[in-house]
């Protein structure tokens, strides 16, 4: 058993305020026993402007924001897995990264958002285009733990189930999916989405995620998750800053890959 926690935010322009919440609800996960924890995509940042996170993108390495997420791994005792945070890229854009820490604050990996969110929503209104100052990522990226192999993706990531089938094909037995889902896009798709990644790979889901209304006058959908192998939702919260908690059973992935081995049964 491996206890671990999903932290749920509203981030805003202010870094400083960003990391501040973050390390309060860092410091619930660690009181309630948990050994890791998973931050939100943008966790540190949701600026007024798109390209406005490109002014604080790091080096990968080296910056305040990785040096915060050193730190607080060390001092709160638990692995992280930082949901994204803009790294630099080339020709002026950044990467949406999600990189894991381990609890003596080194960092063990790094992946780079592959999916770029460049979609128009008629629902809502709404017009996307990350790829005007984010590159996409090459590589997928998973990452033996203690909890198992940690497959890490990110927000958009989710509507690729391919990207999933490989990781779990690899090894992983836990998917990151941290998220700044819309409202609009979240209230149709998110659990659908989660539980299928689940389900059909035989894995663990945790995503944190962003709420509420932020500085560029968006919305996103909330409702954090951690999900179990066989699809049940076994924590959740649908809007406000929190943390939820999971004890991550890794011998019921074992058993039901074993005695359900649809991962075996593949054709293509
Ligand atoms: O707009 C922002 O600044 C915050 N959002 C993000 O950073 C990213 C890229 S724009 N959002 C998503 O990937 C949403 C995906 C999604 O909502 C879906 O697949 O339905």
């Amino acid at each position: 058993m491996h206890r671990v926690a999903a932290l749920q935010l509203c981030s805003g322009d202010n870094v400083a305020l960003n990391l501040e919440t973050c390390d309060r609800l860092l410091a619930e996960a660690a009181q309630a026993g948990c050994t890791m924890a998973f931050l939100p995509e943008n966790f540190a940042f949701f600026g007024r402007h798109d390209q406005d996170k490109l002014a604080i993108a790091e080096v990968e390495g080296s910056g305040p924001v990785q040096d915060f997420l050193s730190s607080a791994a060390r001092r709160h005792r638990m692995a992280l897995v930082a949901g994204s945070l803009p790294l630099v890229g080339d020709e002026g854009r950044c990467y949406g990264a999600s990189m894991l820490f381990d609890a003596s604050g080194s960092s063990r990996a790094v992946y780079r958002k592959m999916h770029l969110f460049d979609v128009d929503i008629a629902a809502g209104g709404e017009r996307y285009r990350e790829s005007a100052y984010c590159t996409p990522g090459d590589d997928v990226v998973t990452v033996p733990h203690a909890v198992g192999v940690v497959g890490l993706s990110i927000c958009y990531d989710l509507r690729f189930p391919e990207l999933y089938r490989q990781m779990a094909v690899a090894g992983a037995s836990l998917f990151s999916i941290p998220a700044a889902f819309t409202e609009t896009t979240g209230q149709a798709h998110w659990e659908i989405l989660l539980r299928a990644r689940a389900v059909e790979n035989l894995a663990w889901v945790v995503a944190a995620a962003q709420y509420g209304q932020h500085p560029n006058g968006r919305r996103t959908w909330g409702h954090s998750m951690i999900i179990d192998p066989w699809g049940r939702i076994v924590a959740m919260q649908e809007s406000g800053d929190g943390v939820i908690v999971a004890d991550l059973d890794t011998e019921l992935t074992a058993r039901l890959r074993r005695d359900f081995p649809v991962l075996n049964h593949r054709r293509l």
